[in-house]
């Protein structure tokens, strides 16, 4: 579902003509399957959310492959990344990017606006997600008049709007109280039984990790080892 070969990333950093390159992972093979929970664990810096953006298009690595959902897209342009995930992933990221304009509901909505879903079809979609995520009762409140965890849980009924096959999580539960914590990794772990979805979820939370197939650590940029459930995926031990 998604594959890594061999990925290298330095940002250079410093004023333009004195950068300074400062490599930050290193030689990353990574294979995730269809269906699959993989957590990424590791320290504050390690490269857990490059990794994460290198998987969503937003960065390009310096060099090695990225396959997601059998489509080779380390050399996809802005435009055909931002109909790649449109299609193939959904996202859950620590901040929210909830548009602060538009209600709750309409934040919601918003990929069924951007994909053509007819008005008429998405009222119902809308509603049963919002109320999957317990945020329904907030649908006309703007993203002002929100807790943090409710914006969350708003963020998180976006992300899932479109039945994305791989959901890309960066600690997705960050500002939520353990109640809602609570409920989100459910969701989760219901969407990756019923409907297969396929989860990377970066983590410093053993809560959150315990809901993974795999636990993956990098440390300083290099991919350590997996811990395993079920000893599903002994062979993709690094
Ligand atoms: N856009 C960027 N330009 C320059 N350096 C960057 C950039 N993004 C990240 N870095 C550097 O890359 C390293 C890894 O950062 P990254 O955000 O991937 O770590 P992380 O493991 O997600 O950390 P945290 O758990 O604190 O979020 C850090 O040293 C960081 O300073």
């Amino acid at each position: 579902m998604i594959q890594l070969h061999q990925i290298n990333h330095r940002f250079a950093i410093g004023k333009k003509g004195k950068e300074r390159v400062v490599p930050v992972l290193h030689d990353i093979d990574l294979r995730v399957e269809p269906g699959e929970i993989v957590a990424i664990v590791g320290r504050s810096g390690s490269g857990k959310s490059t990794l994460l953006n290198l998987m969503s298009g937003y960065i390009r690595p310096t060099s090695g492959e990225i396959h997601v959902a059998g489509r080779n897209v380390t050399g996809l342009s802005e435009g055909e990344w931002a109909n790649f995930r449109l299609a193939h992933l959904g996202f859950m990221f620590q901040s929210f990017q909830l548009i602060p304009g538009m209600t709750a509901y309409e934040n919601a909505e918003l990929p069924l606006v951007l994909r053509g879903t007819p008005v008429s079809k998405r009222k119902a979609r809308v509603m049963e997600l919002m109320e999957q995520v317990g945020i329904a009762e907030f649908a006309d409140h703007y993203p002002g008049e929100l807790s943090g965890g409710q914006q969350q849980r708003v963020s998180v009924a976006r992300s899932l709007m479109l039945n994305p096959p791989i959901v890309l999580a960066d600690e997705p539960t960050g500002s939520l109280d353990s109640d809602n914590e609570r409920q989100l990794l459910d969701t989760i772990r219901g969407l990756n039984k019923e409907r297969g979805t396929t989860f990377v979820l970066i983590t410093h939370d053993d809560q959150v990790a315990s809901v993974a197939h795999r636990t993956l650590t990098l440390k300083d940029g290099y991919l350590m080892h997996a811990k395993e459930k079920g000893g599903l995926y002994a062979h993709e031990v690094h």
